[in-house]
């Protein structure tokens, strides 16, 4: 067994992080850590979780660091990179949840975070951890970024198209929509249920801090320049997320050439899955699970495409992708701790 704590247990991802956890047959919790709700029973915060024999909840000042395997720092960033620069050096692994080390270069950090990065050493030993793409450099990681929610639903539908060089990195524009979980627990008006419960709205437009992760990694798949055009919706949905994605194939290839290139990538995953021709992929078919549904159409201008994706939010988006990588570092089965069927309806 290992020894697992949860930084940032009182929110939303740390609560999904806890519910897996549990279930995970080589992870044991011995801590789990908040700032505001520091001090309270976690049955107190999440009674569905009364049942269980779960640590209280203190800060990450409090924690006894000695046998701590991995951290699962599910903090807003900012606060997450300077957590993690105090213990890095005191547990064998980082799982970080929060955007705090997924862009490469600093500055660029800081032009979309509007702070500066202050841990640039350990910036550089991170790994992007959209697992299906990144095992290699997983196993033995000591830093994990986990990507964003956004960015993993996106990127899923895109890259087996851009590697495969099927899909030009012209003129890709994804439209997106998240469930309200997306933003969090924290109190705020604009997610009050009379706020949200009847309507839908674009945020973020042209200005979204996914954009640059999602370029940096089309980038660095395709060896080319990429921007793509990406707006957010917010949708009245507790959980789960729809990417849909509009390409130009390249000269020549058609969405039969995709489909195949989609099934060469995706067939042996546990995952991520290719709708049959003609379906589109529905969020309650993937809710609260770790999977990940694609569907691929010809779109009715010649020589475009789109491919829809759909994950939740909270599992493969954050706290389940989370896992899957804690899983891939240590060479496991990558589906330990992952086998929650999607809720439906
Ligand atoms: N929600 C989602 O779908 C996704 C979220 N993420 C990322 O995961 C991270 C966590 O998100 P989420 O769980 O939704 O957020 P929440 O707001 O639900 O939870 C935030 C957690 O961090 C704690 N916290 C808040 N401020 C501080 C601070 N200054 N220092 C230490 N701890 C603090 C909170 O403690 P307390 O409540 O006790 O005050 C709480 O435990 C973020 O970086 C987010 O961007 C990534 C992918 C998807
Ligand atoms: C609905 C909603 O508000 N979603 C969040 C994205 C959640 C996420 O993945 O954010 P991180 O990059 O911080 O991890 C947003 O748009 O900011």
């Amino acid at each position: 067994m290992k020894n697992a704590v949860i930084l940032g247990a009182s929110g939303y991802t740390g609560a999904e992080a806890v519910r897996l956890i549990t279930g995970h047959p080589k992870l044991r919790l011995t801590a789990l850590t908040g700032h505001s709700r520091a001090g309270e029973r976690y049955a107190d915060i999440y009674p569905s979780t009364a049942h269980l024999d779960l640590p209280d909840v203190v800060t990450a000042g409090d924690v006894d660091w000695a046998d701590v395997d991995v951290v699962f720092a599910c903090l807003p960033h900012g606060a997450s990179q300077d957590t993690i620069a105090t213990i890095a050096d005191k547990v064998d692994t980082v799982i970080d949840l929060s955007a705090d080390f997924r862009l490469r270069d600093p500055d660029l950090y800081a032009k979309t975070y509007g702070r500066s990065h202050d841990h640039q050493g350990l910036l550089g030993t991170a790994v992007y951890g959209l697992t299906e793409f990144a095992r290699h450099e997983l196993r033995g990681a000591k830093l994990v970024a986990c990507p964003g929610c956004y960015p993993t639903c996106s990127l899923l539908a895109l890259l087996p198209g851009i590697n495969a060089g099927l899909i030009s990195t012209d003129n890709i524009i994804i439209d997106a929509k998240s469930g309200v979980t997306g933003a969090g627990r924290k109190a705020l008006q604009s997610l009050a249920f009379s706020e949200l419960s009847d309507g839908a709205h674009a945020y973020g437009v042209g200005t979204h801090r996914h954009a640059p992760e999602i370029d940096q990694i089309l980038t660095r798949s395709s060896g080319k320049e990429t921007m793509v055009s990406f707006t957010p919706h917010l949708i009245p949905m507790n959980r789960g997320m729809i990417a849909t994605c509009y390409v130009t194939l390249t000269d020549g290839q058609s969405v039969d050439d995709l489909r195949a290139a989609y099934h060469a990538a995706y067939d042996d995953e546990p995952f991520v899955h290719i709708e049959a021709a003609g379906a589109a992929p529905q969020t309650r078919h993937i809710r609260a699970s770790n999977h990940c549904r694609i569907g691929i159409f010809a779109d009715r201008v010649p020589g475009r495409a789109i491919i829809i994706s759909v994950i939740d939010n909270l599992t493969k988006g954050s706290s389940g992708q989370a896992v899957q990588n804690y899983n891939a570092t240590q060479g496991w089965d990558e589906t330990l701790g992952l086998h929650v069927q999607p809720i439906f309806p």
